[in-house]
Order: structure tokens, then sequence, then C-alpha cells
């Protein structure tokens, strides 16, 4: 009703228009600094990327800015400035468009940074007669230690830098008459301010660092921990899909066929309740040793996917090389010295055996359903044996 009256006043979906021109220039400007969406603030690399676009945009606006007042003759021009300003422009875009096209951000970051140290104590230098030119070799240490994003580049860095400024500062460069007490003053101040700044940012360099390396160490844990079962260790059913999903689609170096094993130990209710959950889990566990055991090739992925259900992924020669391994792994784990169980004097499992053909485009749900049925089968006709899916 609401909706049919707005559209009828002809206002409706103004807000929502407004809404996705805000979302789209969101969305722009957050890909123009993380160089299209290269980077995520939770990376390490996040705030290079993110400074580097800043400082590459805003050196593309001042360098193109002087370089048109040059060529206008608006301010005074020479070769020396022309060529400056050219080469940072090229800089600016290089760093810009190289961020853009992938390049490695720790080497964009040294170039941009080289080029910076250059301009800034060249201008130290060259330009000390002039005290506001002065005061922009001043931002080195915060763009030093973001850029290389390391500690002890970043006070080396900081070190040249203040020597350099104490040169300009000493060397008579700076505006005449030149007082001695006044140079050691500038000198001083200009020292204190740069090595508080390195302080500041190495500390803040380092904490970055000590948290990202952490989060980095949570964020594997996390992920161990979704992939795996805590019990025993083995992949987890999640994983499974993928895995199978990925194998289905792998054409096999070798030509070999894909097999899917899936089994169920016999009776656990039986163990489980004559023995206790402790010993059953005990159980569970060795079970997924001996699996292990037989299935131990490096392309042979065993899979826990719930209560006393497993399933192994494995890659097989032809069908007598897969019923060979299903036959192991049944009299491996008959073999198990585990406490006698319910109806049986022996630890049994029944299995259902899937093959495929390589590179099939069978899903992955399916290749488990037949399984299943064929180890419903084995259950029906008795249990401790495997039998063979169809289709
Ligand atoms: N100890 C332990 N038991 C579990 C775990 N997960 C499931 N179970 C038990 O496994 C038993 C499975 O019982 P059923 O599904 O009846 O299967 P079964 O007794 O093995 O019978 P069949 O499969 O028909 O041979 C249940 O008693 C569950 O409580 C686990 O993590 N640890």
């Amino acid at each position: 009703m609401k909706e049919a009256l707005l559209t009828k006043a002809g206002i409706a979906g103004e807000p929502d228009a407004v809404v996705s021109r805000a979302g789209v220039w969101c969305r722009l400007s957050r890909d123009c600094l993380t160089s299209a969406g290269r980077t995520s603030e939770d990376q390490a690399d996040y705030l290079r990327i993110t400074l580097l676009n800043l400082v590459g945009a805003a050196a593309f606006i001042v360098w193109g800015l002087f370089l048109c007042l040059n060529l206008l003759g608006v301010v005074e021009s020479s070769v020396g400035r022309l060529a400056i300003n050219v080469t940072g422009l090229a800089v600016a875009v290089g760093v810009l468009s190289s961020l853009r096209m992938g390049a490695p951000v720790a080497v964009v970051s040294h170039v941009a940074h080289a080029f910076l140290f250059a301009f800034l104590m060249g201008l130290a230098i060259l330009r000390a007669d002039n005290p506001l030119t002065m005061t922009l070799p001043l931002i080195y240490p915060a763009m030093a230690f973001l850029m290389l994003d390391d500690v002890h580049r970043g006070i080396v860095g900081t070190l040249l830098m203040t020597a350099g400024l104490n040169v300009a500062i000493f060397s008579g460069l700076g505006p005449e008459p030149r007082d001695l007490l006044m140079a050691i003053d500038g000198a001083l101040t200009v020292s204190v301010g740069m090595c508080f700044q390195a302080a500041v940012m190495a500390l803040y360099v380092h904490h970055r660092k000590r948290v990202m390396t952490r989060l980095r160490a949570v964020s594997v844990q996390l992920s161990e921990l979704a992939c795996h079962d805590p019990l025993t260790g083995l992949y987890n059913r999640r994983t499974f899909i993928d895995v199978l999903e990925r194998e289905l689609s792998r054409r096999d170096r070798k030509a070999r066929q894909l097999a899917f094993l899936l089994f169920d130990i016999d009776h656990f209710k039986a163990y489980n309740d004559r023995f206790g959950h402790p010993q059953g889990d005990e159980l569970l566990k060795r079970i997924a040793g001996a699996a292990q055991g037989v299935f131990c090739r490096r392309e042979d992925i065993v899979f826990r996917l719930g209560g006393e259900e497993f399933g192994v992924v494995f890659r097989t020669d032809d069908a007598a090389q897969a019923a060979a391994m299903a036959d192991r792994l049944l009299a491996t784990i008959e073999a198990l010295d585990a406490a006698p169980a319910g109806p049986h004097d022996t630890i049994t499992i029944s299995a259902g055996l899937n093959l495929l053909d390589s590179e099939s485009d069978i899903a992955a749900n399916h290749v488990y359903r037949r399984a299943d049925e064929a180890l419903y089968q084995a259950k029906e006709s008795g249990r401790a044996r495997w039998v063979r899916a169809v289709g």
C-alpha cells in the first residue's frame, strides 16, 4: 500500500537510487584507495597500498599542476624544474598503474620510497634558503616507516634524512646572514622532531606487525578447525564435498579412476553402550589411524563424515586394485586389538565402494549417495563386508 502510494506520487525508488549512487561512489573511492580492491583492511598490505595510492594521487595532482604553471610561465620556469616535474609525474603514474596491474607491493613501495627520499633530500639541500620548502622533508619518517614497513630501514632512512637536513642547515645554503646559534637551534629542532616521529612510527610498525602475525596465526588455526574433525584430526564433512568436487573435475596425470569408499563401524552403539563413550571415542581414533595407515599415499584423503561414518577418496589403476584396498581396510580394522563389541567378537566395518571414470561430470552429492546405498546393502546383507555401488 505504502509502495503503491509512493509510486503513484512519482517518488518511489528515489531513496534507492540515492543509496545505490552513494554505494557506487563508496565502492569507487574504496577501489581507488585499495588498487581496484586488491587488498582489504585485514590484510598486511592494506596500509601500504592505501598510502601509495594517496601519495601517488597527490603527487600526480601537485606535479601536474606545477608542470602546467611552468609551461604557462605563471611560475619561474627552468629546465631543472621541468625535469623534476616530468619525472615526478612519471613516477606517480608508474606507481598508480603498477599497483593496479598487480605489481608486487614491496617493489613498488621501495621504488616510491627511493624517489621520495631523493626528492626530499634534494629539496632540503637545493632549497635550504626557503624556510617553507625546508619544512617539507619533515614528513619523511611517517612515509618511510609505512612504505618500507620495516623498523630498521625506517630508522636508517630517518637518520640519513636528518643528516641531510643538518648538512643543509650548517653548510651556509640557508638564508643570509647566517647565525651559528640560529643554525644550532634549527638543527636541534629538526633532529629532535625527526627522531621523535621515528620513535613513534617504529613503535607503531613493530606493534602492527606483531598484531598481524598473531591475526594470521589465529586465521590459520580457525581454518584448521573449520576443516578438521577435532576428535580424529581427519578432514571433516565440510571439506569432503570440496575435495570430492575438486577431484571429480581434476584430470589425473596417469588417467587413473577416482574411487570413493564410504564406511561405517558395525554395531558401534552396542560398543558405546557396553564400554562407554570415552572408549567409543578411542575406537574412533584408532579406526581413523588404521584407515590412514592403509590409505597412506600422498593423494589418498581420509575423512570423518560424522558419527561413526568415514570416507576415503583415492585413485586406483582399476577395479581390482580398489577392491584390494577395501579388503585390506576391512582386514586391518578386524585385526585391531580392541575389546570385543556386542554381537561380534571383533570390530568390523561395512563399506560402499564407488568407482568413477576420470573427468566424469557427476555431482559430488550423487557420488556420495551411490556409495551410501552400497553401504546400506552391505549392512543389510550381514555387515563386515563391502559392496560396490552401481551407477
Ligand atoms: N563415542 C562416540 N560415539 C559416537 C560419536 N558419534 C556418534 N556416536 C555413536 O555412534 C552410534 C551409532 O549408532 P547407530 O547409528 O545405531 O549404528 P550402529 O550401532 O553402529 O549400527 P550399524 O551401523 O547398523 O551397524 C550412536 O550410539 C552414537 O551415539 C562420537 O563422536 N563418539
